[in-house]
């Protein structure tokens, strides 16, 4: 089986001669502290061999509930957000027909997210939507109390009870949360939903290869088999056995760094040449933004689709400050074929491609963009995926789950942790008036009208 390639060549000679390499000791220690459970946030490291650990029996408890839903719902309403959110909508969108929400699929159930908002408009939209719909809801998160998707969750349960029944609704609501904790598994335990747990040791950024993305991605009609083979593969390439200079996430770990530490290169923009890689980078800033993104430290995860950005961001990337590199993700073959056909008039002008696949014009973008941009000081580094399908996803999601662990340690910071996120929650809480919270909206009120 083929795997993917990280190049760093176009990245490193924008480094002085040795620098990656000088990250070698760092980085062995850093992976061999994930291995031996000693590094910052080591009660967080369930995800290092959870590939190699899903056993058949798990898989297939997951694929006969996703089996259950699927027979009876035409649409899956999927609650969460964030890592309970992003890495299913990640793989079913790239594995997916990007028209399925226009023309329907006639073999699997639409999924649809919500619970990662909190939009009035797209809630109501929602609800009149599935009126006429048997629809189904996983409720996921690992909490139990994220109020984006407990409010949302609450809407769904209400209008599934009433438009299949309190029996028929207990049958395609799902929970997949904390074993004892939270609003989530007291609503489940309460009403008899079947429940997936979401394990103590596995952070929700870390969690699409638990039920939280296997359940949704098995709803969609995808082999969560060769998802998990996939990652499991790539958990052996990057093992601690594993030489520095054949560790593909090694090196990432250690380019990225260097980049950040010794050239002023603070920001990575993770790229795509493939639309429906979109929210495979949304599920990468995530991952990488959250874990490295403290104590005054981080890269700034951000990205762009390519060609399509390169008629919006594409100046800026080219001539703006030099704080920038990139990260491209390029799929060697597509899954269909198209060609651009001759057109006697050529009106166009383009009759030079007559004949061509249009892959082969999206190459020609891709290579030609590499060469301006580095000419134009962007490092690149490349990650070239065979083909879009479940191993090679698998295979990604994994490289940069052990990657970004490394890299974390590398910068010195916990790669496991998130306290930031609480500061928006505290206010907001605050100023709804949230029992628990009357010294904090005294004082945001306080606050508020000493600014007015
Ligand atoms: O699964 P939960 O607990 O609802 O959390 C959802 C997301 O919220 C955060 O805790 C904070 O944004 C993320 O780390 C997490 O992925």
């Amino acid at each position: 089986m083929k795997k993917i390639i990280l190049d760093i060549t176009k990245a490193s000679s924008f480094l002085k001669e040795g620098a990656v390499e000088s990250y070698k000791q760092q980085v062995n220690d850093a992976r061999r502290s994930l291995e031996e459970g000693t590094c910052p946030g080591n009660d967080f490291l369930g995800w290092l061999h959870l590939p190699s650990s899903v056993t058949p029996e798990f898989i297939n408890e997951i694929q006969s509930v996703a089996d259950t839903l699927r027979e009876k719902c035409e649409v899956v309403v999927v609650a969460g957000i964030g890592g309970s959110y992003l890495g299913a909508r990640a793989v079913i969108e790239a594995l997916g027909n990007s028209f399925s929400w226009l023309t329907g699929d006639k073999k699997n159930p639409m999924i649809v997210f919500a619970g990662n908002n909190i939009g009035e408009d797209y809630l109501y939209e929602l609800t009149e939507y599935l009126k006429d719909k048997k629809f189904g809801v996983i409720n996921i998160s690992k909490s139990g109390t994220t109020t984006e998707t407990a409010l949302t969750f609450r809407l769904l349960k209400k209008q599934c009870e009433t438009q299949r029944g309190k029996d028929e609704a207990r049958d395609v609501i799902v929970a997949i949360t904390d074993a004892v904790k939270g609003a989530a598994r007291a609503a489940a335990t309460k009403e008899g939903y079947k429940t997936f747990v979401i394990p103590d040791n596995v952070g929700g950024r870390f969690s699409v290869l638990t039920p939280v993305g296997l359940l949704p991605i098995a709803i969609a009609g995808f082999d969560i088999k060769a998802l998990i083979q996939g990652a499991a593969d790539m958990e052996n390439a990057t093992g601690t056995d594993v030489p520095f200079e054949e560790n593909p996430a090694a090196l990432y770990a250690a380019v990225r760094n260097a980049l950040y530490a010794q050239a002023g290169k603070k920001i990575e923009i993770m790229v795509n040449y493939q639309p429906k890689l979109h929210f495979m980078s949304e599920w990468w800033k995530q991952l990488y933004g959250e874990s490295e993104g403290k104590d005054g430290k981080g890269i700034f995860p951000a990205s762009c689709d390519f060609t399509t950005d390169l008629h919006s961001m594409g100046q800026w990337i080219q001539q703006g400050e030099r704080s920038i590199f990139e990260t491209v993700l390029s799929i060697e073959k597509t899954n269909h074929e198209v060609l651009f056909p001759n057109d006697e008039e050529n009106l166009d002008g383009l009759n030079f491609l007559a004949g061509k696949r249009v892959d082969e014009v999206n190459k020609m973008a891709e290579l030609g963009t590499r060469l301006a941009h580095v000419d134009g000081g962007v490092p690149n580094i490349r990650l070239s995926v065979p083909e879009l399908n479940e191993y090679y996803i698998g295979q990604l999601i994994y490289f940069f789950e052990i990657a970004c662990g490394i890299s974390g340690n590398v910068l010195g910071v916990n790669p496991f942790n998130q306290p930031g996120v609480e500061a928006y929650k505290k206010n907001m809480f605050a100023l709804l008036n949230k029992p628990g919270y009357e010294a904090e909206s005294k004082a945001i009120q306080e606050r508020l009208a000493a600014e007015a």
